[in-house]
Protein backbone atom coordinates (compact mmCIF):
# COMPACT_ATOMS: atom_id res chain seq x y z
CA UNK A 1 0.00 0.00 0.00
CA UNK A 2 1.27 3.28 -1.30
CA UNK A 3 2.20 5.86 1.82
CA UNK A 4 -0.69 8.24 0.69
CA UNK A 5 -3.37 5.60 1.47
CA UNK A 6 -1.48 4.14 4.58
CA UNK A 7 -1.81 8.16 5.82
CA UNK A 8 -5.00 8.93 4.86
CA UNK A 9 -6.96 5.33 5.66
CA UNK A 10 -5.02 4.86 9.31
CA UNK A 11 -7.05 7.61 11.10
CA UNK A 12 -10.38 6.81 10.03
CA UNK A 13 -10.28 3.80 11.88
CA UNK A 14 -8.30 4.58 14.75
CA UNK A 15 -9.94 2.15 17.58
CA UNK A 16 -9.35 -1.01 15.69
CA UNK A 17 -6.04 -0.02 13.99
CA UNK A 18 -7.62 -1.71 10.70
CA UNK A 19 -5.82 -0.33 7.52
CA UNK A 20 -7.92 -0.72 4.01
CA UNK A 21 -5.80 -2.54 1.89
CA UNK A 22 -8.51 -3.79 -0.36
CA UNK A 23 -11.44 -2.35 -1.27
CA UNK A 24 -14.12 -4.74 -2.48
CA UNK A 25 -16.88 -3.05 -5.29
CA UNK A 26 -20.04 -3.88 -5.94
CA UNK A 27 -21.04 -2.65 -9.31
CA UNK A 28 -24.63 -2.99 -10.69
CA UNK A 29 -24.10 -2.37 -14.04
CA UNK A 30 -27.99 -1.96 -14.78
CA UNK A 31 -28.12 1.48 -12.51
CA UNK A 32 -28.84 4.92 -13.50
CA UNK A 33 -29.26 3.25 -17.17
CA UNK A 34 -25.79 1.92 -17.19
CA UNK A 35 -24.00 5.13 -15.72
CA UNK A 36 -21.57 2.70 -13.49
CA UNK A 37 -19.92 1.77 -16.75
CA UNK A 38 -19.37 5.32 -17.24
CA UNK A 39 -18.21 6.61 -14.49
CA UNK A 40 -16.65 3.37 -12.86
CA UNK A 41 -13.79 2.22 -14.59
CA UNK A 42 -11.72 5.55 -14.69
CA UNK A 43 -12.46 5.78 -10.81
CA UNK A 44 -11.21 2.81 -9.81
CA UNK A 45 -8.59 2.98 -11.84
CA UNK A 46 -8.06 6.62 -9.52
CA UNK A 47 -8.52 4.57 -6.13
CA UNK A 48 -5.47 1.95 -7.47
CA UNK A 49 -3.31 4.78 -8.78
CA UNK A 50 -3.51 6.00 -4.46
CA UNK A 51 -2.51 2.11 -3.94
CA UNK A 52 -5.99 0.53 -2.93
CA UNK A 53 -5.96 -2.87 -4.25
CA UNK A 54 -9.90 -2.60 -5.84
CA UNK A 55 -11.47 -6.24 -6.35
CA UNK A 56 -14.81 -5.77 -7.92
CA UNK A 57 -18.38 -8.11 -8.63
CA UNK A 58 -21.14 -7.48 -10.73
CA UNK A 59 -24.67 -8.30 -10.12
CA UNK A 60 -26.32 -10.06 -12.36
CA UNK A 61 -30.02 -9.07 -11.33
CA UNK A 62 -32.34 -8.50 -8.52
CA UNK A 63 -30.83 -9.60 -5.08
CA UNK A 64 -27.21 -10.06 -5.79
CA UNK A 65 -26.08 -7.45 -4.54
CA UNK A 66 -27.36 -8.86 -1.17
CA UNK A 67 -25.52 -12.23 -1.98
CA UNK A 68 -22.37 -10.75 -3.10
CA UNK A 69 -22.04 -8.66 0.26
CA UNK A 70 -22.83 -11.16 2.53
CA UNK A 71 -20.36 -13.72 0.96
CA UNK A 72 -17.19 -10.88 0.78
CA UNK A 73 -17.76 -9.94 4.37
CA UNK A 74 -18.32 -13.63 5.76
CA UNK A 75 -14.81 -14.46 3.79
CA UNK A 76 -13.23 -11.08 5.35
CA UNK A 77 -13.91 -8.22 3.16
CA UNK A 78 -14.13 -4.95 5.45
CA UNK A 79 -14.42 -2.34 3.29
CA UNK A 80 -17.26 -2.14 0.54
CA UNK A 81 -17.78 -0.05 -2.16
CA UNK A 82 -21.21 0.63 -3.58
CA UNK A 83 -21.59 1.29 -6.98
CA UNK A 84 -25.03 1.79 -8.02
CA UNK A 85 -28.55 3.30 -6.82
CA UNK A 86 -30.20 3.46 -3.88
CA UNK A 87 -31.68 0.21 -4.81
CA UNK A 88 -28.30 -1.50 -4.74
CA UNK A 89 -27.58 -0.01 -2.19
CA UNK A 90 -30.65 -1.55 -0.03
CA UNK A 91 -29.44 -4.45 -1.34
CA UNK A 92 -25.90 -4.45 -0.10
CA UNK A 93 -27.37 -3.07 3.47
CA UNK A 94 -29.42 -6.26 3.75
CA UNK A 95 -26.25 -8.44 3.26
CA UNK A 96 -24.61 -6.30 5.83
CA UNK A 97 -27.40 -6.98 8.63
CA UNK A 98 -28.19 -10.55 9.40
CA UNK A 99 -31.48 -11.96 10.28
CA UNK A 100 -30.89 -10.61 14.11
CA UNK A 101 -30.24 -7.28 12.57
CA UNK A 102 -26.90 -7.15 13.89
CA UNK A 103 -23.99 -6.54 10.90
CA UNK A 104 -22.28 -9.95 9.77
CA UNK A 105 -19.34 -7.87 10.54
CA UNK A 106 -19.03 -4.90 13.21
CA UNK A 107 -15.54 -3.49 11.58
CA UNK A 108 -16.81 -3.30 7.82
CA UNK A 109 -18.00 0.10 6.44
CA UNK A 110 -19.34 0.93 3.21
CA UNK A 111 -18.80 3.73 0.38
CA UNK A 112 -21.26 4.74 -1.80
CA UNK A 113 -20.59 5.51 -5.26
CA UNK A 114 -23.50 7.49 -6.38
CA UNK A 115 -24.56 5.94 -9.65
CA UNK A 116 -28.61 5.75 -9.58
CA UNK A 117 -31.45 7.28 -11.00
CA UNK A 118 -32.80 8.91 -7.88
CA UNK A 119 -29.40 9.12 -5.80
CA UNK A 120 -31.52 9.94 -2.16
CA UNK A 121 -29.40 8.31 0.36
CA UNK A 122 -26.08 9.55 -0.28
CA UNK A 123 -27.17 12.88 -1.46
CA UNK A 124 -27.87 13.42 2.40
CA UNK A 125 -24.38 13.86 3.38
CA UNK A 126 -23.51 15.29 -0.29
CA UNK A 127 -22.43 12.94 -1.71
CA UNK A 128 -23.87 13.71 -5.23
CA UNK A 129 -20.83 12.56 -7.83
CA UNK A 130 -19.19 9.24 -8.68
CA UNK A 131 -15.66 11.51 -7.34
CA UNK A 132 -16.22 11.75 -4.35
CA UNK A 133 -15.67 8.30 -2.97
CA UNK A 134 -11.96 9.17 -3.41
CA UNK A 135 -11.74 11.72 -0.91
CA UNK A 136 -13.78 9.25 1.27
CA UNK A 137 -11.90 6.62 0.82
CA UNK A 138 -8.85 8.92 1.91
CA UNK A 139 -9.95 10.74 4.80
CA UNK A 140 -13.92 10.94 4.90
CA UNK A 141 -15.40 9.61 8.64
CA UNK A 142 -17.09 6.80 9.69
CA UNK A 143 -20.77 7.27 10.38
CA UNK A 144 -23.11 4.61 11.52
CA UNK A 145 -26.77 5.25 10.69
CA UNK A 146 -30.09 3.66 11.75
CA UNK A 147 -31.96 1.47 9.49
CA UNK A 148 -35.43 0.53 9.15
CA UNK A 149 -36.48 -3.33 9.82
CA UNK A 150 -40.29 -3.84 7.70
CA UNK A 151 -42.48 -6.87 7.90
CA UNK A 152 -44.64 -7.46 4.94
CA UNK A 153 -46.04 -9.53 2.36
CA UNK A 154 -44.43 -10.84 -0.43
CA UNK A 155 -46.20 -11.03 -3.60
CA UNK A 156 -47.16 -14.26 -3.19
CA UNK A 157 -48.32 -13.31 0.10
CA UNK A 158 -45.81 -14.82 2.29
CA UNK A 159 -44.25 -12.88 5.37
CA UNK A 160 -41.22 -11.74 4.50
CA UNK A 161 -38.25 -8.93 6.47
CA UNK A 162 -36.33 -6.47 4.95
CA UNK A 163 -33.81 -3.68 5.94
CA UNK A 164 -34.65 -0.11 4.58
CA UNK A 165 -31.76 2.72 4.90
CA UNK A 166 -33.54 5.70 3.61
CA UNK A 167 -37.36 5.59 3.25
CA UNK A 168 -40.20 3.37 3.17
CA UNK A 169 -44.03 4.42 1.87
CA UNK A 170 -47.21 2.81 0.37
CA UNK A 171 -49.35 4.31 -1.90
CA UNK A 172 -48.66 7.33 -3.80
CA UNK A 173 -44.88 6.89 -3.56
CA UNK A 174 -44.57 3.30 -4.43
CA UNK A 175 -47.05 3.23 -7.26
CA UNK A 176 -44.56 6.48 -8.87
CA UNK A 177 -41.74 4.61 -7.85
CA UNK A 178 -42.83 1.26 -9.33
CA UNK A 179 -43.34 3.24 -12.81
CA UNK A 180 -40.48 4.89 -12.59
CA UNK A 181 -38.24 1.89 -12.20
CA UNK A 182 -40.24 -0.04 -15.33
CA UNK A 183 -40.11 3.05 -18.05
CA UNK A 184 -38.46 6.18 -17.11
CA UNK A 185 -34.68 5.66 -15.76
CA UNK A 186 -33.55 7.46 -18.94
CA UNK A 187 -34.79 10.92 -17.87
CA UNK A 188 -32.81 11.36 -15.08
CA UNK A 189 -33.72 11.00 -11.44
CA UNK A 190 -35.22 14.86 -11.06
CA UNK A 191 -37.40 14.21 -13.95
CA UNK A 192 -37.97 10.73 -14.57
CA UNK A 193 -39.76 10.97 -10.13
CA UNK A 194 -41.22 14.11 -11.32
CA UNK A 195 -43.04 12.61 -14.51
CA UNK A 196 -44.10 9.51 -12.19
CA UNK A 197 -45.54 11.30 -9.72
CA UNK A 198 -47.24 13.57 -12.00
CA UNK A 199 -48.61 10.61 -14.06
CA UNK A 200 -49.38 8.72 -10.90
CA UNK A 201 -51.38 11.26 -9.14
CA UNK A 202 -53.23 11.33 -12.02
CA UNK A 203 -54.20 7.71 -11.83
CA UNK A 204 -54.04 6.99 -8.08
CA UNK A 205 -56.86 7.09 -5.32
CA UNK A 206 -56.77 7.28 -1.76
CA UNK A 207 -57.24 3.62 -0.26
CA UNK A 208 -58.29 2.75 3.19
CA UNK A 209 -55.71 2.52 5.87
CA UNK A 210 -55.66 2.05 10.04
CA UNK A 211 -52.29 3.85 11.44
CA UNK A 212 -50.53 2.95 14.75
CA UNK A 213 -47.42 4.74 16.35
CA UNK A 214 -45.39 3.15 18.70
CA UNK A 215 -48.99 1.45 19.24
CA UNK A 216 -51.41 4.08 19.11
CA UNK A 217 -54.03 3.80 16.96
CA UNK A 218 -53.40 7.75 15.13
CA UNK A 219 -55.49 7.27 11.97
CA UNK A 220 -58.04 5.59 10.06
CA UNK A 221 -59.99 6.49 6.82
CA UNK A 222 -58.69 6.80 3.15
CA UNK A 223 -55.08 8.00 2.68
CA UNK A 224 -52.76 8.86 -0.61
CA UNK A 225 -49.50 8.20 1.07
CA UNK A 226 -47.99 7.30 4.57
CA UNK A 227 -44.23 7.49 4.59
CA UNK A 228 -41.46 6.46 6.89
CA UNK A 229 -38.24 8.50 6.65
CA UNK A 230 -34.92 8.08 8.10
CA UNK A 231 -33.16 10.12 5.74
CA UNK A 232 -34.61 13.29 3.96
CA UNK A 233 -34.71 12.93 0.27
CA UNK A 234 -36.83 11.07 -1.58
CA UNK A 235 -37.40 10.46 -5.48
CA UNK A 236 -34.48 12.23 -6.87
CA UNK A 237 -35.07 14.90 -3.99
CA UNK A 238 -37.95 15.64 -2.45
CA UNK A 239 -37.15 17.38 0.46
CA UNK A 240 -40.04 15.60 2.54
CA UNK A 241 -38.76 14.67 5.73
CA UNK A 242 -36.42 17.88 6.55
CA UNK A 243 -36.48 16.90 9.87
CA UNK A 244 -35.12 13.62 9.67
CA UNK A 245 -32.26 12.49 11.20
CA UNK A 246 -30.28 9.05 10.22
CA UNK A 247 -28.93 8.94 13.91
CA UNK A 248 -31.50 9.69 16.52
CA UNK A 249 -32.80 6.44 16.20
CA UNK A 250 -36.28 7.22 15.09
CA UNK A 251 -38.75 7.11 11.84
CA UNK A 252 -40.51 10.14 10.71
CA UNK A 253 -44.00 9.35 9.85
CA UNK A 254 -46.25 11.12 7.20
CA UNK A 255 -49.69 10.92 6.10
CA UNK A 256 -50.96 12.30 2.90
CA UNK A 257 -54.81 12.86 3.74
CA UNK A 258 -57.08 12.55 0.56
CA UNK A 259 -56.72 15.85 -1.46
CA UNK A 260 -58.33 16.85 -4.82
CA UNK A 261 -55.56 15.81 -7.91
CA UNK A 262 -55.28 19.37 -8.35
CA UNK A 263 -53.82 20.42 -5.27
CA UNK A 264 -51.70 18.11 -5.30
CA UNK A 265 -50.12 19.21 -8.97
CA UNK A 266 -50.70 22.66 -8.10
CA UNK A 267 -49.34 23.22 -4.50
CA UNK A 268 -48.49 20.16 -2.61
CA UNK A 269 -45.96 17.92 -5.63
CA UNK A 270 -44.20 21.47 -5.97
CA UNK A 271 -44.02 22.53 -2.17
CA UNK A 272 -42.34 18.79 -1.65
CA UNK A 273 -39.12 19.38 -3.41
CA UNK A 274 -37.81 22.68 -0.94
CA UNK A 275 -39.86 21.30 1.95
CA UNK A 276 -42.76 23.36 1.83
CA UNK A 277 -45.49 20.39 2.33
CA UNK A 278 -45.05 20.66 6.16
CA UNK A 279 -47.89 22.28 8.24
CA UNK A 280 -50.19 21.90 5.41
CA UNK A 281 -53.82 20.83 6.60
CA UNK A 282 -53.77 17.77 4.17
CA UNK A 283 -49.91 16.30 5.54
CA UNK A 284 -49.84 15.21 9.19
CA UNK A 285 -46.27 13.61 10.93
CA UNK A 286 -45.40 12.23 13.86
CA UNK A 287 -42.03 10.57 15.20
CA UNK A 288 -41.72 6.98 16.16
CA UNK A 289 -39.58 3.79 17.30
CA UNK A 290 -42.29 1.49 16.01
CA UNK A 291 -45.16 1.26 13.05
CA UNK A 292 -47.89 -0.48 12.06
CA UNK A 293 -49.86 -0.32 8.92
CA UNK A 294 -52.99 -2.20 8.13
CA UNK A 295 -55.25 -2.13 4.99
CA UNK A 296 -57.95 -4.08 3.65
CA UNK A 297 -56.86 -4.40 0.55
CA UNK A 298 -53.31 -5.14 0.45
CA UNK A 299 -51.43 -1.74 -0.85
CA UNK A 300 -48.00 -2.08 -3.08
CA UNK A 301 -44.95 -0.69 -0.49
CA UNK A 302 -41.45 0.80 -1.43
CA UNK A 303 -38.45 -0.04 0.35
CA UNK A 304 -35.47 2.45 -1.10
CA UNK A 305 -36.96 2.43 -4.69
CA UNK A 306 -37.49 -0.84 -4.58
CA UNK A 307 -40.99 -2.68 -4.33
CA UNK A 308 -40.79 -6.05 -2.79
CA UNK A 309 -43.96 -6.60 -1.58
CA UNK A 310 -47.06 -5.59 -0.14
CA UNK A 311 -49.20 -4.46 3.25
CA UNK A 312 -49.95 -5.31 6.06
CA UNK A 313 -46.86 -3.26 7.15
CA UNK A 314 -44.66 -3.06 10.81
CA UNK A 315 -41.32 -0.96 10.86
CA UNK A 316 -38.81 -0.28 13.64
CA UNK A 317 -35.75 1.00 13.84
CA UNK A 318 -32.08 -0.55 14.28
CA UNK A 319 -30.41 2.72 16.22
CA UNK A 320 -26.49 3.32 14.25
CA UNK A 321 -26.70 -0.28 12.74
CA UNK A 322 -24.30 -0.06 9.05
CA UNK A 323 -21.39 2.11 9.25
CA UNK A 324 -20.71 4.39 5.96
CA UNK A 325 -17.74 6.83 4.90
CA UNK A 326 -19.15 10.35 4.83
CA UNK A 327 -17.57 13.52 4.03
CA UNK A 328 -15.81 14.49 7.65
CA UNK A 329 -18.49 16.63 10.23
CA UNK A 330 -21.62 15.57 7.93
CA UNK A 331 -21.91 12.35 10.34
CA UNK A 332 -22.92 14.85 13.12
CA UNK A 333 -24.67 17.21 11.03
CA UNK A 334 -26.99 14.96 10.77
CA UNK A 335 -28.48 15.66 13.75
CA UNK A 336 -32.10 17.69 14.01
CA UNK A 337 -32.46 20.50 11.70
N1 LIG B 1 -27.34 -7.03 -13.81
C1 LIG B 1 -28.52 -6.49 -13.53
N2 LIG B 1 -29.43 -6.28 -14.52
C2 LIG B 1 -30.63 -5.73 -14.27
N3 LIG B 1 -31.02 -5.29 -13.05
C3 LIG B 1 -30.16 -5.47 -12.03
C4 LIG B 1 -28.88 -6.07 -12.22
N4 LIG B 1 -28.24 -6.10 -11.03
C5 LIG B 1 -29.10 -5.56 -10.12
N5 LIG B 1 -30.26 -5.18 -10.72
C6 LIG B 1 -31.42 -4.49 -10.14
O1 LIG B 1 -31.39 -3.14 -10.58
C7 LIG B 1 -32.33 -2.42 -9.81
C8 LIG B 1 -32.08 -0.94 -9.79
O2 LIG B 1 -30.88 -0.66 -9.19
P1 LIG B 1 -30.61 0.75 -8.45
O3 LIG B 1 -31.72 1.08 -7.55
O4 LIG B 1 -29.26 0.68 -7.88
O5 LIG B 1 -30.59 1.80 -9.62
P2 LIG B 1 -31.62 2.92 -9.92
O6 LIG B 1 -33.01 2.41 -9.75
O7 LIG B 1 -31.23 3.50 -11.23
O8 LIG B 1 -31.29 4.00 -8.79
P3 LIG B 1 -32.13 4.68 -7.58
O9 LIG B 1 -32.66 3.58 -6.72
O10 LIG B 1 -31.11 5.53 -6.85
O11 LIG B 1 -33.22 5.49 -8.21
C9 LIG B 1 -32.36 -3.12 -8.47
O12 LIG B 1 -33.67 -3.60 -8.27
C10 LIG B 1 -31.42 -4.32 -8.66
O13 LIG B 1 -31.91 -5.48 -8.05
Amino acid sequence: MSREIQKHVRPIWPDTGYVVETAHAIVNPASGSGRPARAWPALKRRLEALGLRVEEEHTSGPGDATLIARQLLQRGARELIVVGGDGTLNEVVNGYLGPDGQPIARDAVLTIVPCGTGRDFPRLFGITRPEHAVSLLRDGEVCRVDVGVVQYRSPSGQPERRYFVNMADVGLGAETAAWVSQSAKMFGGFLAYLLGAARTILRYRSRPLELRVDGDPVHRGPTLMVALANGRFHAGGMRIAPMASVTDGMLEVFILHDVSRWQLLTSLLPAVYRGGHIGHPAVQHWQARRVTIHAPEPLRIELDGEQPGFTDVTASVLPRAVAFRVPRGTCEGMGRG
